[in-house]
């Protein structure tokens, strides 16, 4: 046997970061979550127990602190980049970095109608993401996402015309609750090198925002056919609005809350257009995925 593929590294290295304005004493802050894997010529510690060759994770983790306090943390894709960039210029022998940077939401507070300069709050557990892969030879691939936004809407969305055959009980509904939590990335024009993703900075954040921009106005306005159509009308939008992105990718759970039948009780009327007491469901549940590249 031979070793097909390798890496390691350390996970879960949580990182916060303060930066202080101190001419208008307005203090901002990140939080993040950093995966650093490493490939390279590292077989033989796998191998013949050659720890030669090892970068030890603990060396990786102190990297990623060293890293953060030296160089910006946002956006998260310059970061990611920085990184990874690191492993590879200083260890000869380690050819790829995997960063994965998971940015928490720390949203500032407004406090009587202001914006106040060092209090925020944790308003959804909607996080920022991005996966890099710095390599020495093919350059710098990064993916952005959006995750765990949680969306609901309480009409504007039906389901009909699919397969009916004897496998199939579920109703045609024409006026249904649509919700779900939306797991949105993309794919960006390989990167050249670090001085490419730095001349790139500008449109990670402008980007981000678009994407979601764009997820919840069409989420909130399109007369929802199924999440299949409404979920690549989003992909081609983001498509159009960032000419540097390749593929959109999109999962999308189809969070089901069921109608209740309450006519046992006194022949009340609570299906169909008379439905308001519903049942959420924890599971099963739906879930949609689709990959939109570039024609
Ligand atoms: O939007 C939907 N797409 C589907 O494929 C599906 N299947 N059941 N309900 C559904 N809703």
């Amino acid at each position: 046997p031979y070793v097909s593929a390798a890496r390691y590294g350390k996970d879960n290295v949580r990182v916060y970061k303060v930066h202080r304005n101190s001419e208008t004493g307005v203090q901002t802050v990140t939080e993040m979550t950093v995966c650093c894997l490493l490939e390279g010529e590292i077989e033989t510690s796998y191998t013949e127990a050659d720890n030669s060759v090892v970068v030890a994770t603990d060396s990786i983790k102190n990297t990623i602190y060293i890293t953060a306090k030296e160089n910006p943390v946002t956006p998260p894709e310059l970061f990611a980049s920085i990184l990874g960039n690191h492993f590879i210029q200083k260890y000869a022998h380690i050819h790829v970095a995997n960063v994965k940077v998971v940015t928490h939401r720390w949203t500032r507070m407004d406090i009587d109608g202001k914006p106040h300069p060092h209090s925020f709050i944790k308003d959804s557990d909607e996080v920022r993401n991005v996966e890099a892969r710095i390599s020495r030879k093919d350059g710098i691939t990064v993916t952005s996402a959006i995750v765990g936004l949680t969306v609901l809407k309480s009409t504007g969305s039906a389901f009909h015309g699919f397969v009916r055959d004897e496998y199939t009980t579920l109703p045609e509904v024409w006026d249904r609750i649509l919700s779900t939590d939306v797991d949105a990335s993309w794919k960006w024009k390989t990167f050249e090198n670090l001085e490419a993703v730095k001349a790139s900075v500008p449109k990670f954040d402008e980007t981000w925002k678009a994407a979601r921009d764009i997820t919840l106005k069409l989420f909130a306005e399109d007369e929802s056919a199924s999440v299949q159509n409404t979920m690549y009308k989003m992909c081609e939008q983001i498509l159009a609005a960032v000419p540097d992105v390749e593929t959109v990718i999109y999962a999308l759970p189809n969070k089901h809350y069921f109608e209740i039948d309450l006519s046992w009780h006194k022949g009340t009327k609570n299906t169909g257009e008379d439905a308001e007491v519903y049942a959420p469901q924890s599971g099963p549940n739906g879930l949609i995925k689709c990959e939109v590249s570039r024609s």
